[in-house]
């Protein structure tokens, strides 16, 4: 007796994390007006949804708190993948895209580049096209320099302008706060606002041993003091009230406060799952974010849910 052919799926969700950058080492402004990167990219346990199912042709659609926030034409990050894996594989890009979306929109949380990742896998899977792993990751670095890291999650180094990643070991877990702001910051304009600071003259950006280190033992203590981002003084600069962000984390015990990426997110390490959830209600009642949630790393990347 032979079993019945397998019949397609015609719907696949795929849940993918949103990022911190643990070390963010900004280099100058290169001829094409990117910056080369020590980016090291951690993956957190606050995901996107991206639900693809066969339809006659691209339709895209959102739900959640921030979704008013997100494009559905043409220029959202999902259907840009989308349409770029129809064309690698001589297809029309029929699908309908849905985000359930739970990451801060155009908060420095690569929420835009999750739900891209999130979305090439999710079409690879319903199309059957089964890409070879490198494939996807080569279209994700042309979809932006963020989409890569979603697809791989865990820890690694980006270099380069943060595409090209190398994963790195993370020994433990550790316990985050993300303060929320109303309003985002943009990318490019957090980045022309470092170069204004620095006059183009920073020096080239290399990975911290000491930050590398704390990863591999999954030691707070030792990664609270080696946490750096050099976009911090640029997105306080458009952004003064951050500090008082900051500043309340701290003053709730954090074990040390950042802004994430390009902000305006701000991420505070907690020493453990019960301080992150102290710190989160000392900073919603702070009145200095618009939400604190609370989220452990690492997180795995982008993944077809059952
Ligand atoms: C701030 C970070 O989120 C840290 O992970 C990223 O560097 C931003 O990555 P992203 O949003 O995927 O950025 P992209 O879509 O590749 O580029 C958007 C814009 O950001 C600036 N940009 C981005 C990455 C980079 N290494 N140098 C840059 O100067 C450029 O102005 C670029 O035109
Ligand atoms: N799927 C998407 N979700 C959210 N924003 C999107 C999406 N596609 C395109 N965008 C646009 O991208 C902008 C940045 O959104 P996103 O949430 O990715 O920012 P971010 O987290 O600051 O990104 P990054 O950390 O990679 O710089 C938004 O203001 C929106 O106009």
């Amino acid at each position: 007796m032979t079993s019945a052919p397998a019949t397609p799926a015609d719907h696949v969700t795929v849940r993918v994390p949103a990022k911190v950058n643990v070390q963010l080492a900004v280099g100058p402004p290169r001829p094409d007006g990117f910056h080369d990167l020590a980016n090291v990219f951690l993956a957190v346990g606050l995901y996107d949804e991206v639900t693809a199912t066969r339809a006659g042709g691209l339709e895209l659609t959102c739900s959640g708190p921030d979704a008013s926030l997100v494009p559905l034409d043409g220029s959202n990050l999902a259907a840009r993948a989308a349409v770029r894996l129809a064309a690698h594989h001589n297809l029309r890009p029929d699908v309908r895209l849905h985000i359930s979306k739970d990451i801060p929109v155009a908060g420095g949380m690569a929420g835009g580049s999750a739900d891209a990742a999130g979305a090439l896998l999710a079409c690879d899977a319903l199309w059957g096209t089964a890409t070879p792993r490198e494939e996807l990751l080569a279209i994700c670095a042309e979809l932006g320099s963020d989409v890569p890291f979603p697809l791989v999650g865990g820890a690694a180094l980006g270099e380069g302008r943060g595409e090209r990643l190398t994963p790195l070991p993370v020994g433990g877990a550790f316990h985050w706060v993300f303060a929320t702001a109303d309003g985002g910051l943009s990318t490019p304009a957090v980045y022309r606002e470092f170069d204004r600071l620095t006059g183009g003259r920073a020096p080239e950006p290399a990975p911290s041993a000491e930050l590398l280190a704390a990863l591999d033992a999954g030691d707070a203590t030792a990664l609270a003091a080696a946490l750096s981002n050099d976009l911090q003084p640029a997105a306080l600069s458009l952004r003064p009230s951050l500090r008082e962000t900051l500043d309340a984390g701290t003053g709730a015990g954090a074990l040390a406060a950042l802004v994430s990426g390009s902000g305006p997110t701000c991420a505070f390490l907690a020493a453990d799952a019960d301080a992150a959830e102290l710190i989160a209600k000392a900073l919603a009642a702070s009145g200095t974010c618009r939400t604190a949630r609370v989220a452990a790393s690492p997180a795995r990347g982008a993944e077809v849910l059952p």
